[in-house]
């Protein structure tokens, strides 16, 4: 059965992570990998950029312990090249606090800031005002491929190959710096105004050296050794990818039931039930990535993510005109101008009182003065 509401992620933290990456300098150099951006080469552009030059044209959408807005330049020509509108994440500094996601959201916005890919959101900008903590990125109007796949029931094997393609590029790219992302599914995958896939929401990503052992993620999509507490690393988002190229395939997940403990029974019971009509290679890739024994599974051997790239179900994708962005997607979104909002829920703007730095300004120096939260958030 296909979930039709967005699944939420759950995290129950087990260690403190992240320490080094919620150290205001970065935490120690044995942490960061080398060639991803240094401080001083971070793409952010803060400079002369304050929260009330924005907007607010809508909600795009809700998360556990926020909202996400699209907001508008004020100051942007209406020249439809340049980039006027944004999605501007809200998160609640006492929610982030209550929730225990300090460090998840400090990890967020240091791995986000430092990465750049075209699969791959683009955080612009960073600000915190007395309430929240704000995160400025670009505008990704075609909706979430979750909202696409429940339309069309299941994909062919084509377009699946387009999107899991892409998305293997994308964690190829963030396991080269040691960065697991930890929350696939296709509420996190949004279609650009080309089609092709942005990968968002990095708020369980993590730099580790090896494993890590917090219990995060989406039930349907935990790999057997985050849910046994075995500790976990790049192979858990390889069997993420199992778990969604059969989700695309067949229109529901492989491992479902109304309650995450079942889901959990069933992902440790390890049995998959195979849909009549799906063919043989299909089913062979979905099994290589859903392999219990993470030393077997497809991306997690000697060959590394390589041995993806050449299994046979891949036979004929050009890799490196799909990373040039050369190829037709299959599903080009309708939008008629930057700030086409037609494939997001309509929700409710916000109340002024709960975003004041968007209505007035607070300046950063005040807020951490007077703010016992903002500290937390020094880099913001
Ligand atoms: N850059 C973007 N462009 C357009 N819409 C976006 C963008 N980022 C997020 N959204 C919309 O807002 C929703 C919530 O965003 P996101 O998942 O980042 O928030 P969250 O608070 O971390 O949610 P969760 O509780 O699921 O972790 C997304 O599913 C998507 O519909």
């Amino acid at each position: 059965m296909a979930p039709r509401k967005s699944r939420e992620a759950i995290d129950i933290s087990r260690v403190r992570e992240n320490q080094a990456l919620s150290h205001p300098t970065g935490g120690p150099e044995g942490h960061r990998p080398l060639k991803l951006l240094e401080d001083e080469e971070v793409h952010l552009q803060k400079g002369g950029v304050k929260l009330t030059d924005f907007e607010v044209r809508g909600t795009l959408g809700t998360g556990t312990f926020g909202r996400v807005l699209l907001v508008r330049h004020r100051s942007s020509s209406n020249d439809p090249s340049s980039q006027s509108h944004f999605a501007l994440k809200v998160l609640r500094k006492t929610e982030i606090v209550r929730l225990r996601q300090v460090e998840h959201v400090n990890a967020e916005r240091y791995i986000l800031s430092r990465v750049h890919h075209p699969f791959i959101v683009d955080l612009f900008a960073t600000f915190q005002d007395s309430l929240n903590v704000y995160m400025l990125m670009s505008y990704i109007p075609g909706g979430e491929l979750f909202t696409h796949l429940r339309r069309a029931q299941r994909f062919t094997p084509d377009v699946t190959r387009f999107y899991l393609a892409t998305i293997i590029l994308a964690l190829k790219y963030l396991h080269s710096y040691n960065i697991i992302y930890r929350d696939l599914k296709p509420e996190n995958l949004l279609l650009d105004s080309r089609g092709y896939l942005r990968l968002t929401d990095f708020g369980f990503a993590k730099i580790v050296d090896d494993r890590t052992w917090t219990l995060c993620g989406t039930p349907e999509y935990l790999a057997p050794e985050i849910i046994q507490s075995d500790g976990h690393g790049k192979a858990a988002d390889w069997w993420a990818c199992g778990v969604l190229c059969y989700e695309m395939l067949v229109g529901y997940p492989p491992f479902y039931d109304e309650s995450p403990y079942g889901i959990y029974e069933k992902i440790l019971n390890g049995h998959i039930h195979w849909p009549r009509g799906m063919d043989p290679l299909s089913r062979s890739l979905v099994r290589a990535f859903l392999n219990p024994d993470r030393t077997q599974r497809l991306g997690n051997m000697i060959g590394g993510p390589q041995d993806i790239l050449d299994h046979p179900w891949f036979r004929g994708v050009d890799w490196d005109a799909l990373e040039r962005r050369e190829i037709n997607a299959p599903i080009i979104p309708h939008t008629s101008s930057s700030d086409d909002t037609r494939h997001f829920l309509h929700l409710p703007f916000p109340p002024a009182a709960e975003i004041p730095g968007l209505i007035q300004e607070e300046t950063t120096s005040a807020i951490q003065r007077f703010d016992p939260i903002a500290y937390q958030f020094l880099e913001f």
